[in-house]
């Protein structure tokens, strides 16, 4: 859980080969990536700049007479920092660098770059690199710094699927300007399982504590009930079982969808990167930010123990909440997803709609009403409803700014509150058609029916909290709330029974929990104990700091 010096070796490292390197580059490399007899990370960002790509600053600049690259950071806010298994474990990165060639900036470009001897693993000559220091979390991972001082590599070390520079400096173009961009656009599309992981980790913890603590009565008299028994105890965990469910059947379409990206891309078919690039903004910033929230309210579910380490909930907190700002900051990414939006509302007023793709072209489809009563697919209609209005709402106010005379970066800024509030919408709409679905698809009658109470406590809690946006423009009256409230409460009573197998079922071993208060046996109080007593503070019966500070002080007759 704390991470892994050769997570991003795996994560990012191998991708950016696979997807960048040219299959005779990969020849070179790839095996012995793959072999671990080098061991690499991904240096993109830099101390002054990790969201805005176009303004890295280090230079990659092509020496004809040479035919080098050579790699230089010029000054402090150039030096690449943040890089997973940068500081002490890689000997080699994918180093993305301005390239400069005949003097022209010609942008970001992935270089294969050693950093270290192979055997020795000692830094080369004109390298600088070293590990950034703790974090929040994740302080398994060696996160790093490098610089470079005029470091020569081979022309060939730039990756050359894509674009190629010619030994005397000729520029072959990408296919698509943002190609360089592939490793990240394939972290992203794996985060939403990856999260979902996390947030079924913390659930897992808290569903199980909560069916052994007993604290108070629902009914006087009896014993004292179950935590889980209480219904704000389910309200604060059963919605994040739904959507930890939800993100994983999200994640598994955004995988195959990048998957076969990968493979139209090596045909030549770019078409599908505007679109992937813009789900999986969104997804990933949405997904983020709603575990990171669900771990913690899992973590207070917990009450004073799921404070104590001894919960490990905090640590899966800080790893997940990583997510928020790695892979493009949540905002940022929400942002380029807006863009997408816009484009996309742009089109519709040009009277284009028929070239909207699938996920937007609800986008063009006005809906008067619906009855929710006759099920899920009227949940559909509203999501669909709220996220159109915030869209519309969010792309007029940005077009009308624009036709006021304001530049397009002021209009956009000016908007941009309400432009991440529209792609957070289109978000949640995705990820409830992607859980509708994949219930659908379930053939197992017991599990579909378990599912399916689940899709429906979602898009009940989901619609209630935006109701605002349906309640605004009166689409859904007061009464048709209450039954969304009333549903949700059904809900979260009928799925109580099945709570425990829920979170079971994602079949976590102790080791991987490492909780005291998540493990399978549920002896909670005889664990705590145990490993209270086992806190480095307690081998002693008294610490040397009684004598040192507190008995002179105890002792002073001032
Ligand atoms: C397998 C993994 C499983 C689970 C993960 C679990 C654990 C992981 C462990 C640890 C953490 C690991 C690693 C973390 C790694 C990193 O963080 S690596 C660094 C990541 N950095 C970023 O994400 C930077 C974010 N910034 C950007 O991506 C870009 O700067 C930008 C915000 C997209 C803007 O780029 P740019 O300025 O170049 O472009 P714009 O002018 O804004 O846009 C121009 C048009 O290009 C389109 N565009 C942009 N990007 C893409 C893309 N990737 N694909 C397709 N198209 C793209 C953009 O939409 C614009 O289009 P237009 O509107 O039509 O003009
Ligand atoms: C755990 C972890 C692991 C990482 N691993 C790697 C790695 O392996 N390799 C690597 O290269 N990098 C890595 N990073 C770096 C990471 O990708 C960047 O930190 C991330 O992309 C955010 O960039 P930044 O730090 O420049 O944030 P900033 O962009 O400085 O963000 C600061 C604030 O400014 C806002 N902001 C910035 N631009 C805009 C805008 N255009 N519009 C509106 N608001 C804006 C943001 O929303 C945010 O609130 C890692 C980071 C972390 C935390």
């Amino acid at each position: 859980m704390e991470g892994h010096p050769l997570a991003l070796h795996d994560v990012m490292f191998i991708p950016a080969l696979v997807a960048q390197a040219s299959d005779e580059q990969n020849k070179k490399w790839l095996r012995r990536a793959q072999r671990r007899e080098i061991v690499g990370c991904y240096a993109q960002t830099e101390l002054g700049h990790g969201s805005n790509l176009r303004k890295l600053e280090t230079t990659a600049t092509y020496d004809v007479s040479t035919q080098e690259f050579v790699l230089h950071t010029p000054q402090i806010t150039s030096l690449k920092w943040w890089p997973g298994g940068l500081g002490k474990s890689s000997n080699y990165a994918v180093v993305v660098a301005n390239m400069i060639v005949k003097e022209k900036h010609l942008g970001p470009h992935s270089f294969l770059v050693q950093l270290r001897d192979e055997i020795t693993h000692q830094s080369l000559k004109g390298i600088t690199v070293g590990d950034i220091g703790p974090k929040l979390s994740f302080n398994a991972i060696d996160n790093g710094f490098l610089g470079f001082d005029n470091y020569r590599i081979p022309r060939t070390n730039l990756l050359m699927r894509h674009s190629r520079v010619e030994p005397d400096g000729t520029y072959v173009k990408p296919p698509h300007a943002k190609i360089n961009y592939s490793a990240m656009v394939r972290v992203r599309s794996h985060m939403a399982t990856g999260q979902g992981n996390f947030l079924a980790q913390a659930l897992t913890i808290a569903v199980r504590y909560s069916t052994v603590r007993r604290q108070g009565f629902i009914e006087s008299g009896e014993q004292e009930v179950k935590v889980l028994d209480y219904q704000t105890q389910q309200h604060r965990l059963f919605p994040s079982i739904a959507k930890a469910y939800a993100f994983t059947f999200a994640g598994y379409e955004t995988i195959r969808l990048y998957e076969q990206l990968l493979k139209e891309v090596d045909t030549g078919n770019v078409s599908l990167m505007a679109d992937l690039h813009a789900l999986t903004s969104g997804l990933k910033s949405v997904v983020t930010h709603q575990t990171a929230q669900g771990i913690e309210q899992a973590r207070m579910a917990c009450g004073g123990h799921g404070y104590s380490q001894a919960s490990y909930i905090s640590e899966i907190f800080g790893v997940a909440v990583g997510g928020c700002t790695y892979e493009g900051e949540n905002m940022v990414m929400l942002l380029q997803l807006a863009r997408y939006l816009v484009k996309s509302v742009e089109q519709i007023k040009a009277g284009e709609s028929g070239k909207l793709g699938p996920l937007v072209a609800y986008l063009a489809v006005k809906v008067d009403g619906v009855d929710l009563e006759k099920g899920v697919e009227e949940y559909m209609k509203a999501f669909q409803h709220v996220s159109r209005l915030q869209t519309w709402k969010a792309s007029e106010k940005f077009l009308k700014l624009l036709k006021s005379g304001e530049k397009r970066e002021v209009a956009w800024n000016k908007s941009s509150v309400e432009l991440t509030r529209a792609s957070r919408l289109h978000t949640r709409l995705y990820i409830a058609e992607t859980f509708k679905r994949s219930v659908q698809e379930v053939a197992d009658p017991r599990l579909k029916e378990v599912l399916t109470d689940l899709l429906h406590l979602h898009v009940n809690y989901e619609l209630l909290d935006m109701a605002t946006y349906a309640l605004e423009d009166g689409f859904l009256s007061s009464s048709q709330l209450d039954y969304v409230r009333d549903q949700l409460y059904f809900y979260l009573a009928k799925i109580r029974p099945n709570a425990v197998s829920l979170v079971d079922s994602w079949e976590f071993s102790d080791m991987q929990l490492r909780s005291v208060l998540g493990r399978r046996d549920g002896n909670v109080y005889e664990n705590l104990v145990a490993w209270a007593k086992a806190s480095p503070l307690n081998k002693t019966d008294v610490l040397p700091s009684v004598e040192k500070y507190l008995k002179p002080m105890m002792n002073s007759k001032l």
